[in-house]
């Protein structure tokens, strides 16, 4: 979906609807937006008479609405949101602006005013971005802009006005009217977005989201804080930092921006700022960006005061302009001093922001595996399929947990898509999977990896936390691990432990059943009339080779023990061409077969072992035989895939190849070989 990478830039923050509407609620979690919803407190008295135009008026109340959630949670909430959004829906109409009706009487006075007319609708919304510093002071950010949707209301009767209004619909909507509900049979057009109308204009959200996140080389989140402005043809944006009360700023004047400025016409709170053009004369698209970050402070900056960064541009077609400073910022407070930022030139070599991200991700990485591994073991996902729509302290109540432990995991899940919180009104949210879990994570999906997660968590995850010593001695690390030999291990797996035996097959029954039909479909087998697939555990690639070719009959080869635990892998429908026979492919005569299928086998033995087992099939093949790989091959040039090379770190006895490399070992041209990478 087009917008999710942009609604995708705020998971994992706090993000805070300061509005009790339930239509803003509903569009922004149909959207995929993850939140919390604080009503704001702030009266909407602000006085109309002080904004030059309507939607001033609306982008100042949205604007003190979501402030005045911004700086109450840190302190009744005891929490600080990464961003809160503000919104303020208003009707003009005849130079009037129409808020929700107070009583039936007032209803029909707005109504009646809009019957047979267009009317104009207007959304104001304020984005504040919190950025909590060190010492707990907090420093907003704020992004403004609003929509206009035009409406045009039919001639309406008294008597359909009365029926309308004896509905109760129009008492909590602007205007008087809901337009997505029997309001809808009022309007005879709409220009202009929809959703606008309802309460929230959700794509002009999403076109501001992109701006700050997607098209900033510095994140929001980071120390110092980017500062981008941008201007379209119908809405200028503009972000203002504001010091939290009390905070000390530092008056400086720089010569040369003081010169661009006029203090007196310096924005307040209650007065909608003037716009300013000095710095677009600056600016340009292809300007590098630049890191602004506060200078340490001398004098008092009142609450009220608004250091501002803003801009107006003109241009001259509809494309949208982006403007990025290059030059000192002059900051201009409500009293009238100027500001000065300390702006770090963005030095060619400086990091792109793809990188810094890739580097986080790469750094964060494990704690997403386990956060993954650990809500698979909790089985999370099997219970909020069962169960949708539990919320932290239920799950943790079924999966004995703690209440805050399970909200942390939970959210994390939500982070990373695995899961969907869903959030309610003045109540904790409530979760449920995601496609992405619901096909892969679930114990009884289809394609479930469960198995091959829960191998991931018990045995490659121990080895990976000894990897620095693997490296430093090139030898894997069961003992530190586990307290036993690779060999002890082997011999617990297959001989000693039925539960650690399941365990591994059923880890390689999951991944199996995930990748076997890409693998039975890479090739035309229709010369091989039957395949021997050699250590093929559960079955579960024999079977998707025999449902993807209706005239193959696959037999499967596997140690004695694995065998004799296969029939627990049985799938529902199977019509005998799938056969088991027990030995080991080292020792004894492989069953013969037209088609030899080796599947994850020879990653795990050393050269040795490989040669091997590559004669034995080398002497069993007949003329027209093949021999089928599948393995995680290495490129030629070893330099990826990474799942490869970051799999030979387990430093198993085995090793991680390439193509060649396997060709080159001893088939002596016996037969064909249909190599086939398995590496996603
Ligand atoms: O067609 C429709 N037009 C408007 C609405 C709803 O009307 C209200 C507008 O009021 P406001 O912006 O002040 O928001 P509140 O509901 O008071 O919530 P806040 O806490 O944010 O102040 C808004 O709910 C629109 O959704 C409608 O439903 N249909």
């Amino acid at each position: 979906m087009v917008l999710n990478p942009v609604i995708s830039k705020l998971a994992g923050k706090l993000v805070v609807l300061a509005s009790a509407s339930p239509r803003r609620l509903e569009i922004l979690s149909n959207a995929g937006l993850r939140f919390e919803v604080v009503p704001s407190w702030f009266k909407e008295t602000l006085d109309k008479g002080l904004f030059k135009a309507p939607h001033e008026y609306a982008v100042e109340t949205a604007k003190q609405k979501a402030l005045e959630v911004a700086r109450r949670m840190p302190f009744k909430h005891l929490k600080t949101p990464d961003i809160v959004i503000g919104a303020d829906t208003i009707v003009t109409v005849d130079g009037m602006i129409l808020e929700k009706p107070v009583d039936k009487e007032d209803a029909y006075r707005m109504l009646s005013s809009l019957s047979g007319k267009e009317h104009s609708v207007f959304t104001g919304v304020a984005i504040v971005v919190c950025h909590e510093k060190e010492n707990e002071e907090v420093d907003y950010q704020l992004i403004e802009f609003y929509e206009e949707t035009k409406v045009k209301f039919a001639d309406l009767s008294d008597n359909m006005l009365w029926e309308y209004i004896n509905s109760g619909e129009p008492m909590d909507k602007a205007g008087g009217y809901g337009i997505q509900a029997l309001g809808g049979m009022l309007v005879e057009y709409v220009h202009g977005d929809f959703l606008n109308v309802v309460g929230f204009p959700l794509n002009h959200f999403c076109k501001q989201l992109d701006l700050i996140y997607n098209r900033c080389t510095s994140s929001a989140d980071q120390e110092s804080v980017s500062v981008r402005l941008s201007h379209n043809s119908s809405h200028a944006t503009s972000i203002l930092t504001q010091p939290p009360p009390g905070l000390p700023a530092q008056s400086s004047h720089s010569p040369s921006s003081k010169a661009k400025h006029n203090p007196s016409s310096s924005p307040t709170q209650n007065s909608p700022p003037a716009n300013y053009t000095h710095h677009t004369q600056n600016s340009s698209s292809a300007n590098p960006v630049h890191k602004v970050k506060r200078k340490s402070s001398e004098g008092e900056v009142d609450e009220s005061s608004w250091m501002l960064v803003n801009s107006l541009s003109k241009h001259t077609d509809d494309r949208e302009a982006e403007f990025i400073y290059n030059t000192t910022l002059p900051l201009v407070a409500s009293s009238g001093q100027v500001i000065e930022l300390n702006v770090t030139e963005h030095e060619d070599s400086e990091p792109k922001k793809d990188d810094l991200q890739r580097i986080i991700d790469l750094m964060d990485g494990f704690k997403a595996s386990k956060a993954l591994f650990t809500a698979s073991k909790m089985c999370v996902f099997d219970l909020l399929q069962s169960r949708p729509g539990l919320d932290a302290a239920q799950v943790a109540q079924e999966i004995k947990a703690s209440v805050k432990g399970t909200a942390c995991l939970l959210e994390a899940c939500v982070s990373l898509g695995l899961l969907k919180s869903k959030p309610r009104a003045c109540q904790k949210p409530v979760y449920e999977n995601t496609d992405l879990s619901s096909h892969f994570l679930l114990s009884d999906a289809p394609f479930s990896l469960r198995g091959y997660i829960q191998h991931c968590n018990d045995t490659v995850w121990p080895l990976f936390s000894h990897l620095e010593s693997a490296v430093r001695e090139g030898a894997n690390q069961c003992e530190k691990a586990f307290g036993k030999t690779s060999k002890d291990m082997f011999q617990d797996t297959f001989y000693n432990s039925q539960e650690a035996k399941l365990r591994f097959m059923n880890a390689m029954h999951s991944i199996a059943k995930v990748t076997g039909r890409a693998v039975a479909t890479a090739f035309d087998l229709s010369s091989f009339k039957t395949a021997c697939d050699l250590g093929g555990c559960t079955g579960a690639m024999a079977y998707e080779f025999t449902k993807a070719h209706p005239g193959l009959s696959v037999t499967v080869f596997d140690l004695p023990a694995v065998v004799e635990m296969s029939e627990h892998f049985l799938p529902l429908h199977t019509d005998n061409r799938v056969s088991f026979v027990a030995g080991d492919f080292f020792k004894d005569d492989l069953p013969k077969a037209d088609l030899y299928i080796l599947a994850r086998i020879l990653h795990d033995w050393p050269d040795e072992k490989v040669g091997i087992l590559l004669s034995k099939i080398a002497n069993a093949c007949t003329a027209g035989c093949g021999l089928l790989l599948s393995e995680i091959f290495l490129d030629e040039d070893r330099r990826g895939p990474s799942r490869g090379l970051l799999q030979a770190l387990s430093m198993s006895e085995g090793k991680q190849s390439s193509a060649t490399d396997v060709t080159d070992n001893t088939l002596n041209n016996t037969c064909d070989i249909l190599m086939c990478n398995a590496h996603s």
